[in-house]
């Protein structure tokens, strides 16, 4: 199984999380496009979902699948995303596609984090996958030098905007040995709009797809 095949088979084993009737969360990448291309045969069992980014929406709607504003569609049953990298611990790097904001605001919505990734993404510590940030545009050189006292490297991903009309800070270098502290010290820097670590609201289930097939952490 080649790394594109995995992708597919953690996507078509997260339909098995699907609640019938109810709106699902959908996130944004190249494995969530494998999941939103298997949603096309469980489309009746689908109110609607809410989209991390404007290109997952376009996917969504392209298959009919009603898109639905956040703000009217309440809670929802399960968001279904990928990530960048993953602990053993469900903590996650994500934001390589540019969506984290977004991603955060569907993932605390959702009773159930379906998080879909191949097994080249697992890692025993975060931090090997630059950590990126969403920073409001003024406040770019400010947040690098926060960033950098916190003994990161960050670099500007020069050209890239944001769904929301903001710039994203790759941090490399870091060893993330507490996730959830330094998901809440980067959020406190003033300009931060948010950063790419999910360990306080971290996955709730893990698929992991690799030559033997899926395997899956939590959700016990
Ligand atoms: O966080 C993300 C986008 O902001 C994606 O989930 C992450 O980049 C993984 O993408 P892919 O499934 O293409 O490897």
């Amino acid at each position: 199984m080649d790394q594109n095949q995995a992708k597919k088979a953690v996507a078509e084993a997260a339909l098995a999380y699907l609640v019938p009737g109810e709106i699902l969360g959908v996130g944004t990448g190249s494995t969530v496009n494998y999941f939103i291309d298997a949603l096309a045969s469980r489309k009746a069992d689908v109110a609607g979902a809410v989209s991390s980014s404007e290109a997952s929406s376009a996917r969504l709607k392209a298959i009919g699948i009603p898109v639905l504003d956040a703000n009217s569609a309440g809670p929802l049953s399960i968001y279904v995303d990928g990530a960048d990298e993953t602990d053993p611990h469900l903590r996650l790097i994500k934001g390589g596609g540019a969506a984290l904001t977004r991603e955060k605001i569907v993932a605390e919505a959702a009773r159930t984090f379906v998080c879909i990734v191949d097994e080249s993404k697992l890692v025993p510590v975060l931090g090997q996958f630059p950590l990126p940030v969403e920073v409001i545009p003024m406040a770019r050189s400010l947040v690098a030098r926060k960033l950098a006292a916190l003994g990161g490297e960050p670099r500007w991903r020069e050209g890239v905007v944001t769904d929301n009309g903001n710039v994203i800070l790759d941090v490399h270098g870091l060893r993330i040995v507490d996730p959830v502290g330094l998901e809440a010290t980067i959020n406190q820097i003033p300009g931060v709009v948010t950063v790419g670590l999910f360990a306080r609201r971290k996955a709730d289930v893990l698929l992991i797809g690799g030559p033997q097939g899926v395997r899956r952490l939590g959700g016990d």
